[in-house]
């Protein structure tokens, strides 16, 4: 069974046609980036991958189901934090946000050891009890992704990890997202994402254009060296 599958997908906003006929598939434990230019679809995207949207035609599959039946197998880590910072809020209660669910209030001892758990695995447990304002940007990210992770999801649907982050903090998160061994799908604006082991890239600008296999045969790949966006890759790989 696939991780994912988006079949047909179209979406308006109003009459604006914001996605045109979507496909794309993903196994499990596989890693997508998803790139493209601004407004050109990508967050709507992964809004519809979340559920928080329906499409106005075609289907996403998650493990079979749709996005609102599994939203159980899924761990978002959005763009912009939802907590205000003025709140003296510790990074353990953020954590441990993760493991609350619909109709679950209070958290037991496995919660509190699963949190645990995951502090120690993103190297942050030292930062438990701090302020979550007291945190830099790259180790607030680190908070976010570790509460998507404690809730132990299949799947991890993140919106731009690295933005805002220092270059050794962009590192540190996407070494950190690629060694995670659940299928992960990621926005970014930072094309450096495409030197990493990814196995699929979806380009989206309204219609959608997939590379698959590794990224070391992105120079082969014509239409990927012509887009604009990777100028970037054109200098590193494609040697033109
Ligand atoms: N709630 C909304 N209502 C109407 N139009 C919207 C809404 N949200 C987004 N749009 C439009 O849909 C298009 C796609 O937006 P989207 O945010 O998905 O793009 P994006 O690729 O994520 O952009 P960026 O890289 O700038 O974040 C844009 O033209 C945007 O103006």
């Amino acid at each position: 069974m696939k991780a994912l599958e988006v079949s047909n997908l179209y979406f308006k906003y109003d009459k604006e046609t914001v996605l045109e006929n979507i496909n794309f598939s993903l196994e499990d434990k596989e890693f997508m980036a998803i790139i493209g230019p601004n407004g050109g679809g990508k967050t709507t995207l992964l809004k519809l991958i979340l559920g928080f949207l329906k499409p106005f035609k075609g289907e996403i599959k998650i493990y079979g189901k749709s996005p609102q039946e599994v939203s159980e197998l899924i761990g978002y880590v959005p763009q912009h934090t939802n907590f205000s910072l003025d709140i003296p809020i510790t990074v353990f209660d953020i954590v441990l946000q993760g493991r609350l669910k619909k109709g679950k209030f209070f958290y037991n001892n496995k919660d509190i050891e699963k949190a645990e758990e995951v502090l120690k695995t993103l190297k942050i447990e030292e930062f438990k009890n701090r302020k979550i304002k007291d945190l830099s940007g790259g180790q607030r990210q680190k908070v976010l992704i570790a509460r998507a992770l404690v809730s132990e999801p299949k799947i991890i649907i993140m919106d731009e990890p690295t933005s805002a982050i220092d270059p050794t903090g962009q590192k540190e998160i996407l070494d950190l997202i690629e060694n995670l061994e659940i299928t992960r799908v990621v926005v970014s604006h930072d094309i450096k994402i495409l030197l990493r082991k990814v196995d699929k890239i979806a380009f989206i600008n309204k219609k959608a254009v997939i590379h698959e296999g590794p990224k070391l045969n992105i120079p082969k790949d014509k239409h990927f060296c012509e887009v604009e966006l990777i100028e970037f890759l054109k200098d590193e790989t494609c040697g033109i």
